[in-house]
């Protein structure tokens, strides 16, 4: 397959991290190749170089149509000629019957070239035919709902290694966690990450599909229209009221948390180790601000925070988390919160996902996402006082209830370890608010509002 015609889709689509940046496309890689539909289906992996030296591997899904197909025409990658056929190339994850071939590798395991297929418990679950529906919203990987009842998602930006979504999903059936959707397979590849060097990791995974489920920041986001609809009544008087959601969100919370510690173990960090904490933490609030001018006035403030981290007397204690946890995770289904993508930060390596962490992270970024709920309908609005109000309000509101439903399930209450969750909250603002320079500039109000409000807490 040509580089160029490759490189040039690539670039436009929205998984494609390094839009902005000078790269190329300096390998592509075919893993495998699935038969028995009316046109091979390819999965490749294509290496993006970097101008600055680094290096990333993405993976694509092509179906090679020896005739145009109309109903595809908005995912044409382009034309190739091969061996005397001219092809038509699509995005094999938009195609239904490319996609068919793939369900059935995940239906019936096994190995086709260099990709391995693992269904779990037999295959239970995964169905036997159905066609697929790429969701929309795809962000950094592409999902697919086959038939209403399962969903696949292919990682996009390929890491060798086990994925933490896989490794964390499988973990918590093991132990019987009822806050996931069901993992029911997933599938592993080889592939060169850099000349020469040939590597192990995941490509896709499948879960059940929560039907009739609410996203988390969709419900909190009807909750807080109710608010300024009625400008005069407290968060607690509207009819959205959203605390008590919260509160059971809370309590899901601190059960996956017990749940991972069960299956995964914990430790503490203390010593050097505290002090590499925090020093990640410094690191990046330093590379922020060299982005973000306005973040320069709050660098002293937050870095003590973070030396009173490291300094901690009392050691902290780690496990395995979810670790980009906000409430475009979590899902409200009939039978209770369920929480997803357990992938981590996707701006940080892999291997440091992995990491045990404190649980304080995970909450930190859900109290975080209360205040983003609460100010995001204010955005594009003309600055009103008394709508400021009601959001800090409705934040503070929803963000007790859900220490107070996470320390109601057995977790220690959040708001007993003020000094961690400043100094969590102000990693998190920082994260967002290089995430929103990046993707969103309009919203960079939003964390750096936050940023300014914990950089003049008592904390440290
Ligand atoms: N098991 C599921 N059931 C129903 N919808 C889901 C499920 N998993 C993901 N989704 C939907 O897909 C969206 C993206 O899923 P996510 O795992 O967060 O992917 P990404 O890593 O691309 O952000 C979610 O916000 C949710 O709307
Ligand atoms: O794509 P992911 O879900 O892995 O997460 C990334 O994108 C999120 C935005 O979609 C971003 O979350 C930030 O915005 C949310 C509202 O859109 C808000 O609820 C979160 O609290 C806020 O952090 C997330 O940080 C980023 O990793």
């Amino acid at each position: 397959m040509e580089p160029q015609l490759l490189q040039d889709w690539m670039g436009t689509q929205r998984w494609f991290a390094g839009k902005g940046r000078q790269w190329h496309v300096a390998g592509v890689e075919q893993l495998a190749e699935l038969r028995g539909g009316p046109a091979p289906v390819r999965l490749l992996v294509v290496r993006a170089d970097y101008d600055d030296g680094s290096t990333e591997a993405y993976q694509l899904a092509v179906s090679m149509r020896p005739e145009p197909n109309d109903a595809l025409g908005h995912v044409l990658i382009g034309e190739v000629d091969e061996d005397g056929t001219r092809y038509f190339v699509y995005d094999g994850f938009h195609d239904k019957e490319a996609t068919a071939l793939l369900l059935r590798g995940l239906k019936e395991g096994g190995t086709v070239g260099g990709v391995e297929f693992h269904p779990l418990s037999g295959g239970e679950g995964v169905p036997e035919t159905a066609s697929s529906n790429v969701l929309s919203g795809e962000q950094s990987n592409t999902s697919l709902v086959f038939g209403g009842t399962a969903i696949y998602k292919a990682f996009r930006k390929l890491a060798p290694g086990l994925n933490p979504d896989i490794e964390i999903h499988e973990a918590l059936l093991e132990v019987g966690a009822e806050e996931i959707a069901r993992p029911l397979a997933h599938v592993t590849g080889r592939w060169e990450q850099a000349p020469g060097e040939v590597v192990e990791g995941n490509l896709g995974m499948m879960q059940e599909f929560l039907s009739g489920a609410s996203l988390g920041w969709d419900a909190a986001q009807v909750s807080v229209r109710d608010l300024f609809a009625e400008g005069d009544l407290h968060a607690d008087e509207v009819g959205g009221d959203f605390a008590s959601e919260s509160f059971r969100l809370g309590e899901a919370t601190a059960r996956v948390h017990l749940a991972l510690a069960e299956a995964l173990g914990t430790t503490t960090l203390s010593g050097d180790a505290l002090r590499t904490l925090a020093t990640a933490m410094q690191h990046r609030l330093e590379a922020a601000a060299a982005d973000v001018p306005a973040l320069e006035a709050h660098v002293e403030s937050l870095s003590k925070k973070y030396d009173a981290l490291a300094e901690r007397d009392e050691p902290v204690v780690v496990q395995r988390i979810h670790g980009d946890y906000h409430l475009g995770q979590v899902m409200r289904t009939a039978y209770g919160w369920k929480l997803l993508d357990f992938e981590g930060e996707p701006a940080k390596p892999l291997a440091e996902r992995r990491l045990p962490d404190s649980v304080i992270r995970d909450v930190a970024g859900m109290l975080r996402s209360f205040d983003y709920a609460a100010r995001f309908q204010l955005m594009d609005r003309a600055r009103d006082g008394q709508l400021e109000y009601r959001a800090d309000e409705w934040a503070e509101r929803n963000r007790s209830a859900f220490c107070d439903g996470y320390a109601a399930a057995g977790g220690r209450d959040p708001r007993d370890d003020g000094d961690l969750i400043c100094a969590y909250e102000a990693d998190k603002a920082v994260y967002e608010l290089i995430y929103e320079a990046r993707n969103r500039p309009g919203w960079v109000r939003i964390p750096l509002g936050a940023i300014e409000r914990l950089s003049e807490a008592e904390h440290a």
